[in-house]
């Protein structure tokens, strides 16, 4: 029997019973919810990862929707018991969803929700950040400064890259892979080798308008090209960030053979998922090529890193934040529970996950849909004409 969980009750009275394993940003996601009839539980057990066992004592023995997180493990074991407590709505806090079988989901008729858009533009600014700290060592000489190292001016005092003119690549040019891009393009003038199961056409417009208002200018034109192969852009690219979904097919695509391709002084970049990169293969790698230079969002096992990691002067690292906006975060929160709360309301699913905006406007009540369930035609819910 597993030990109650402790929690914090909103609106006690409500007709539908909605949990949240975390305390999220904002009140706006329980004010919809209560709006609705909701009763809201959020788990406030002192405990950063819950377990299988913690989270079935939190749905108990009636829960209509559930509002989780990344670090859970949403498998048979949580759906089956929360089919049982009569719940029909899942949501992840969050736009990937690796952790969660979809298939038990959609066996026992729970819709699963993610929160597409509304991190595109924070999570793609993050790994700018890293991909700029990176090529100007902004870490290294942060730590020197601090240790009072520095004793005036000096030629080759953390001499970086020049992002200028350098080629960046992008794997995965999804919703987030594009975003970042465009960052590296327009605001660096760098040049884009990408690599995509499906071709990013409005990126590729994009480029090409742009290229042709430089060379408007008087500037030199920016270039795009989409890869036939991953290996192509490692090949060459100076400064490679990853942004695919994790999945069979992108599990450890950076492991040490394609490491041993990219470029001696390259860049890398990982603010996807930790097991799309062989840690120990790049530990080894940062190792042996003390100018090869990474910065990492996400591990793969975390929230531990693999030995070594941590002593190596060529990587940054930081705490998955990438999405870790106010803005983003608070409209994240809205998002999940608005996917819960339309499944238990019979609401349709909403016409295009890919433009959620009027699910993130504090002034006007949100459509009466779910912004994105990803099962949704498994499970056959009627989709939105609004
Ligand atoms: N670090 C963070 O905090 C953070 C924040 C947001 C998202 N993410 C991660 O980023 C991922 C991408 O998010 P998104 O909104 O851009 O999703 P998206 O679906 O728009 O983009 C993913 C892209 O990956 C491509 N892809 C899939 N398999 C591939 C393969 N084998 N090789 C190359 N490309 C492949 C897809 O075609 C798609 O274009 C999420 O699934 C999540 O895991 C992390
Ligand atoms: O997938 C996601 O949304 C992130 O990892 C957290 O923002």
């Amino acid at each position: 029997m597993a030990k109650p969980v402790s929690i914090e009750v909103w609106n006690p009275n409500g007709k539908y019973r909605v949990v949240s394993t975390k305390s999220m940003p904002g009140t706006r996601w329980i004010n919809l919810l209560i709006e609705q009839d909701c009763r809201v539980e959020i788990c406030t057990q002192k405990k950063t990862i819950l377990s299988v066992e913690d989270i079935i004592a939190l749905i108990g023995d009636k829960c209509d929707g559930v509002i989780g997180q990344l670090t859970e493990d949403w498998g048979e074991a949580l759906f089956s018991a929360l089919r049982r407590a009569g719940g029909t709505a899942f949501s992840n806090m969050a736009v990937g969803y690796n952790n969660v079988d979809i298939n038990a989901a959609s066996k026992y008729g729970v819709a699963v929700g993610n929160t597409p858009g509304v991190l595109t533009e924070t999570t793609a600014e993050l790994a700018a950040s890293l991909s700029l700290a990176a090529a100007r060592r902004i870490v290294e000489a942060d730590g020197f400064m601090r240790a009072g190292l520095y004793d005036g001016w000096l030629p080759h005092l953390y001499v970086g890259n020049l992002l200028k003119g350098q080629t960046v690549g992008v794997i995965g040019a999804g919703r987030i892979g594009s975003a970042y891009a465009r960052m590296m393009i327009e605001g660096f003038k760098m040049n884009l080798i990408y690599y995509d199961l499906y071709q990013a056409t409005r990126l590729e417009k994009f480029i090409t308008a742009y290229a042709e208002f430089l060379k408007a200018n008087g500037e030199k034109p920016v270039t795009w090209k989409r890869a036939a192969s991953m290996e192509e852009v490692l090949r060459e690219a100076d400064v490679i960030s990853l942004h695919p979904v994790l999945d069979k097919t992108t599990y450890h695509l950076i492991n040490k053979e394609s490491l041993a391709i990219m470029k001696k002084e390259a860049i890398l970049v990982n603010c996807s998922r930790g097991p799309v990169v062989d840690e120990v293969a790049l530990v080894e790698h940062l190792r042996e090529n003390p100018m090869f230079r990474v910065g990492l969002d996400v591990f793969e096992d975390e929230p531990y890193m693999k030995p070594g990691l941590a002593d190596m002067k060529n990587a940054i690292v930081v705490p998955h934040i990438a999405s870790a906006s106010k803005w983003t975060r608070e409209g994240m929160a809205t998002l999940a529970a608005l996917n819960v709360l339309g499944k238990i309301k019979g609401y349709p699913v909403w016409y295009d996950p890919n433009r959620v905006e009027p699910f993130l406007n504090e002034n006007v009540p949100p459509p009466a849909a779910s912004p994105s369930i990803v099962n949704s035609k498994t499970l056959g819910l009627p989709i939105s004409k609004l």
